[in-house]
């Protein structure tokens, strides 16, 4: 054990405190919550005082790092340990401590309760004061005055967006990717998260599907196919449809997606689907296996998210597709949309597409409709500047490791139970890293509460079962607040109403995906806020953000932890009060964190089990870490990661054992490097490797370097045209492997 974690905060533990020496039954357990809860429900009610901390706020805790210095970080405060008899002064305060008290005995053998806490405070890298880069934005207008009615749409689909879908005047988008579409050309659309692009291409589909004579059957099969890179998109997307062809009856639209029923699917098929939304995977599955999936009809081809859709994890399924469309299909219309279009992808669709419109709402030229896609003029820094919602509101905090899992606590506290109206999305690195803190805060952060609404926490990523995905999925989407959990999962095309934050407790692995993260609030024109956490360490990717016109405003890491002070059942040793002075307002603050970390330690050390969850979700952390792209590790490498602080952000009291070995500089076991996780590392590497080559052999023929040679293949490998191609082999095989959703 580090002497860092050994140093101790002396609490008054109470009668509790020699109760738990053995393991608890459940019984035992929920008896020991229930106390807990009426003290916490004792406390609230008895401290008047700490309802209006708020308003007293000092300028030293709004922002410790530029007032006078105090001991919060190194930087303020030497990394000194606790002189011995600070230690004990501490020792007389009161604290919660139930689970603490179990620890007294075993840790320091004081009666009456000395427990062992966490020292969150000491030994952190210094929080750097932030020179916010100057970034110019990308600005985009949501909507336009021109009504849907203006265009020569069927009178009967103009009335449904009116009166069922609610919506009469077109976005900037639609306004100019539904006439381009309906004049018939493919396009490629760039346009900002939330801005309607499901209706500019939905509306073209039916307006043109609904004049087709004689009347089209089901049985002709698929006349359109939208592929969207996961479920959840794929059953919102094809909702949307449901609506649309609400007047044209003989117009049926369909869904396939991984995790439903596949002897179901195939029975609605073989009756037939004309407006076919799918995620690639389960289509390819098709393909494979269902006799009835006939392709000779398709009209239109529609890749949403197609940068994701497009990228390595969906290339192999996307080739089996389009070999299939080709060898059978007419002509069609193929559309690419996405918020986070890169030149690269434009300039595949250039190959790849038949002459397409080029549309980016950002880009003032772009508002007359380019009719052809000679994006390559432009700069290469303006093709990667990506444009978010005007009424989002940015922000990131600069938090060290060890104090990470209190910060998203009191953040999720401040916004959702001590505030009212607001609906929570916080996005985490692995499916692991969910599950647990799930449970760690439905166990710590819930109890029942005098005063407070109990938090509505759920969970979203790729490792459940698709019924609970779906319940899930409709019931944030019904719900005015709660707090969704989540993976990446849920970063595309999810439009959630009335989502007011977005956190982002790991970074993203590339600007495209935070753009994505943030989108799911603010749409339409509607107002958000967002919270990037980057440790100290980390904070090169503020600049790498502005490289992309990304801005973002600090907020600070004592702000969020002061939200503590609306609680009393984190009562440090209770000697503050509101005139006492903000030094000791901070010292309060910090004890707080301590006590509210203790008991998230205490919840993973009460048994085997939660331990091995925490550790799971831990490594699932480290390996998570090592799959930002090359471009970012030198601000995400594992080897900068401290492994006993990042075991403190699950709760772990100390670096487990079977990670023990240091994974970097700053570990402290010997310097030797986490074998496991360096064949992790190792393995990934690789296999990034394959997959770049692979990539680079895909895009050879788009940067002109090896043009002659593998321009052929490109097309082969990918081609919206039409005509059948070449299968371009079981190269691919190896991004089966890469993770996807
Ligand atoms: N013309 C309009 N007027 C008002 N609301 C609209 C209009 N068009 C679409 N919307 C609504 O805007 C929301 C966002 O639309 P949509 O999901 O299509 O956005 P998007 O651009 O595809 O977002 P993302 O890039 O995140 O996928 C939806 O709730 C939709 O009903």
């Amino acid at each position: 054990m580090s002497s860092d974690d050994q140093l101790s905060l002396n609490i008054h533990t109470g009668a509790c405190s020699t109760a738990r020496r053995k393991p608890l039954s459940g019984q035992e357990r929920w008896l020991l919550k229930k106390q807990k809860a009426e003290k916490r429900k004792l406390g609230s009610e008895v401290s008047a005082e700490t309802t209006s901390f708020k308003h007293k706020k000092t300028d030293a805790m709004a922002s410790p790092s530029k007032t006078t210095p105090t001991p919060t970080t190194p930087r303020e405060a030497p990394p000194t340990k606790t002189p011995k008899k600070q230690k004990k002064r501490e020792g007389g305060g009161q604290g919660r401590g139930d689970k603490r008290g179990r620890e007294a005995g075993e840790k320091t053998g004081h009666e009456g309760g000395f427990i062992k806490t966490s020292s969150l405070f000491n030994h952190n890298p210094d929080i750097p004061d932030l020179d916010r880069p100057v970034v110019s934005e990308v600005k985009e207008k949501v909507f336009t005055s021109d009504s849907f009615s203006n265009l020569d749409l069927h009178p009967h689909l103009v009335a449904t967006l009116d009166k069922v879908l609610g919506v009469s005047t077109m976005t900037s988008v639609q306004k100019q990717t539904i006439p381009a579409l309906m004049s018939g050309r493919d396009a490629v659309v760039r346009s900002q998260t939330g801005s309607g692009k499901t209706l500019s291409y939905g509306v073209p589909i039916v307006q043109s599907l609904q004049a087709v004579q004689p009347k089209i059957k089901r049985a002709d099969g698929p006349l359109a196919l939208i592929l969207v890179p996961t479920r959840e998109l794929a059953q919102q997307s094809f909702q949307v449809f449901q609506n649309l062809v609400k007047p044209f009856t003989w117009i049926v639209p369909g869904v396939l997606m991984g995790g439903e029923k596949r002897k179901a699917e195939k029975a609605r098929l073989r009756k037939g689907i004309n407006i076919l939304v799918s995620t690639p995977g389960r289509l390819v599955d098709h393909i494979n296996h269902t006799l009835n999936m006939v392709f000779s009809s398709v009209q239109w081809l529609v890749l949403d998210e197609a940068d994701r859709i497009l990228d390595m994890g969906f290339e192999k399924d996307l080739t089996v597709i389009l070999n299939s469309l080709n060898s059978t299909g007419p002509a069609r219309q193929n559309v690419l949309l996405s918020a986070t279009l890169t030149q690269d992808l434009t300039r595949l669709a250039d190959l790849c597409l038949k002459d397409p419109v080029s549309i980016q709402v950002s880009d003032p030229a772009s508002s007359e409709v380019a009719t052809s896609t000679s994006s390559s003029t432009q700069p290469a820094s303006q093709s990667e500047s990506f444009s978010v919602p005007e009424a989002l509101k940015q922000h990131v905090v600069l938090v060290p490791s060890k104090l990470r899992l209190v910060c998203l606590a009191s953040f999720i506290m401040d916004k959702c139970k001590f505030s009212q109206g607001n609906k929570m999305i916080v996005f985490m690195a692995s499916c692991e890293a969910v599950e647990f803190l799930l449970t760690l805060f439905k166990s710590v952060l819930c109890g029942p509460s005098a005063k407070h609404k109990p938090l509505n926490l759920l969970r979203l990523h790729g490792n459940m079962k698709q019924e609970e995905r779906t319940e899930v999925y409709e019931e944030f989407s019904a719900s005015k607040s709660g707090i969704l959990l989540c993976t990446d999962v849920a970063a595309r095309g999810l439009d959630l109403p009335q989502v007011t934050w977005i956190v982002q407790y790991n970074p993203p692995v590339s600007t495209a995906e935070y753009v994505h993260r943030v989108g799911r609030t603010a749409r339409i024109g509607a107002k958000g806020n967002s919270l990037l956490f980057l440790t100290p360490a980390e904070t090169a990717y503020i600049d790498e953000l502005a490289n992309h016109k990304i801005s973002l405003s600090e907020m600070k890491l004592y702000d969020i932890l002061y939200t503590l002070m609306q609680d009393d059942a984190y009562k440090g040793r209770g000697k503050y009060h509101s005139k006492t002075s903000s030094s000791a307002l901070q010292q309060e603050v910090r004890e707080r964190a301590t006590v509210l970390q203790t008991e998230f330690e205490n919840v993973v050390h009460a048994d085997k089990e939660t331990v091995q969850a925490a550790k799971k979700a831990l490594q699932s952390f480290l390996r998570s870490y090592t799959a930002y792209p090359t471009a970012l590790k030198h601000i995400f490498h594992i080897r900068s990661l401290h492994l006993g602080h990042a075991a403190k952000s699950f709760g772990l009291r100390d670096a487990p054992q079977s990670l023990s070995n240091a994974t970097g500089p700053g570990a402290k076991r010997g310097g030797k490097h986490n074998k496991l996780e360096d064949k992790a590392e190792m393995k990934l590497k690789m296999k990034m490797r394959e997959a770049s080559l692979l990539t680079s052999e895909f895009s050879s023929g788009l940067d002109g370097l090896n043009l002659q040679n593998t321009e052929k293949k490109t097309k082969e490998a990918v081609s919206f045209g039409t005509g059948p191609t070449e299968q371009r082999g079981d190269q691919l095989d190896i991004m089966d492997s890469l993770n996807r959703d």
